[in-house]
């Protein structure tokens, strides 16, 4: 028999009882769920990933909906629960949903919320951040610093890589590894190669729009190239970061062939999903290449990583931290709320998931829509903006 799991409970006399795994932040998100009559139970367990059984109990015998977090493991056995519980509704409290089996989620008839867009800049801000700390090696400076080493400048302390001029490689060039791009063009003048299944019109746009003007002031322009495979990237450019979603195609996707293609002095950032890169190849590659530096936010086995790693000076660690400022936390918890909230009030689906702005505006009603379900077409579920009636 599981045991019962303390609860924080909200709005007592709701006819519908949602359920969210895991505290979150602002107050926002418990109004978008009382405000439609859900009783809102938060778990308070002091316990980091809860378990299937932990989340079974949880759920309980009634329970309208769920709002969880990426790292629990959301298979068949806890939709079929959820169905059993009569529920219709469950939101990752995060974009990516490589946690969530989407089909058998589909198959028990729930609709699977995520968080697009509200947490496209910060993340893209800590892939740069990760990029300036790996290439100037800020964090081995200052380890240096702090145990007391540093006897005086010297002409060859700390020398790292410049990044003005070179070029930034992505593979993911979708809403965040197009914004981080920006990010390295606009800060840096850095020329853009990228890998991704689709073509990025905005991203080409916006890199040829940027060499012009640069031109106009009469600096060198930067330029854009798409590639054709991962391979070329990697050859051609001298920071890589990774930021496509994490399924069959991507996993491993840089392995020990590929990195022994890479420049010896490339640095490597992965925000996206550890298990992107088979980390322990990284290790002997790091260890092999003490010039080429990695930045990473996320690791194959979270929390763990793999032997060695957190030994080498050449890889700046950080725990998945990526979408942690405070506007963006409380607005991926919002949008969690708004997904399942709108799903069990039966309102259609947002038709645009790269433009959930509306949803965030505190000073206006949200739109009584679900921001983003990810099996919408699935389930055959109608879109719309909501405009008939406000949440
Ligand atoms: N570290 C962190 O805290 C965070 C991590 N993430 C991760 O970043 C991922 C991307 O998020 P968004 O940019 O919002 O998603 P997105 O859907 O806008 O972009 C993902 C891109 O990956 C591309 N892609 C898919 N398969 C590929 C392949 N085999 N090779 C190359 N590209 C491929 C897609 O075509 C798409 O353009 C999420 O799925 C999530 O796993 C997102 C937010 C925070
Ligand atoms: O949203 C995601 O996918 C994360 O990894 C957490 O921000």
């Amino acid at each position: 028999m599981a045991r019962k799991l303390a609860v924080q409970v909200y709005n007592a006399g709701g006819h519908l009882r949602v359920v969210s795994t895991k505290p979150m932040p602002g107050n926002q998100w418990i109004q978008a769920l009382t405000s439609v009559g859900c009783r809102v139970e938060v778990c308070v367990e002091n316990k980091t990933i809860l378990s299937v059984d932990d989340i079974l109990s949880l759920i309980g015998t009634k329970c309208d909906g769920v709002i969880g977090q990426l790292t629990e493991d959301w298979g068949d056995v806890l939709f079929a629960a959820l169905k059993k519980a009569g529920g219709h509704a469950y939101s990752n409290m995060a974009v990516g949903y490589n946690n969530v089996d989407v089909e058998a989620a589909t198959r028990h008839g729930i609709a699977v919320g995520n968080t697009p867009g509200v947490l496209t800049e910060t993340t893209a801000e800590l892939a740069a951040a990760l990029t300036l700390s790996a290439a100037r090696r800020v964090v081995e400076a200052d380890d240096f610093m702090r145990a007391g080493k540093y006897e005086g400048w010297l002409p060859t302390l700390f020398v790292g890589n410049l990044l003005k001029g070179q070029t930034v490689g992505i593979i993911g060039a979708g809403r965040i590894g197009t914004a981080y791009a920006r990010m390295m063009v606009e800060g840096f003048k850095m020329n853009v190669i990228y890998y991704d299944l689709y073509q990025s019109t905005r991203l080409e746009k916006f890199v040829t729009a940027y060499g012009e003007f640069l031109k106009t002031q009469g600096e060198a322009p930067v330029h854009w190239r798409r590639a054709s495979s991962p391979e070329d990237v990697l050859r051609e450019a001298d920071v890589i970061s990774l930021h496509p979603v994490l399924d069959k195609t991507t996993y491993h996707l840089i392995n020990k062939d590929r990195l022994a293609l890479m420049k010896k002095e490339a640095v490597l950032v992965n925000a996206s999903r550890g298990p992107v890169i088979d980390e322990v190849a990284l290790v002997e590659h790091l260890k092999a290449n003490p010039m080429f530096r990695v930045g990473l936010d996320v690791f194959e086995d979270e929390p763990y990583m793999k032997p060695g790693l957190g030994d080498l000076p050449n890889a700046v660690v950080v725990p998945h931290i990526a979408s942690a400022s405070k506007w963006t936390r409380e607005g991926m918890a919002t949008l969690a709320a708004q997904n399942v909230a709108a799903k069990l009030k039966g309102y259609p689906v947002w038709p645009n998931s790269n433009n959930i702005e509306p949803f965030l505006d505190e000073s206006k009603p949200a739109p009584a829509a679900a921001p983003s379900i990810v099996n919408a077409k699935a389930l055959g579920l109608p879109t719309g903006d909501g405009s008939k009636s406000r949440l």
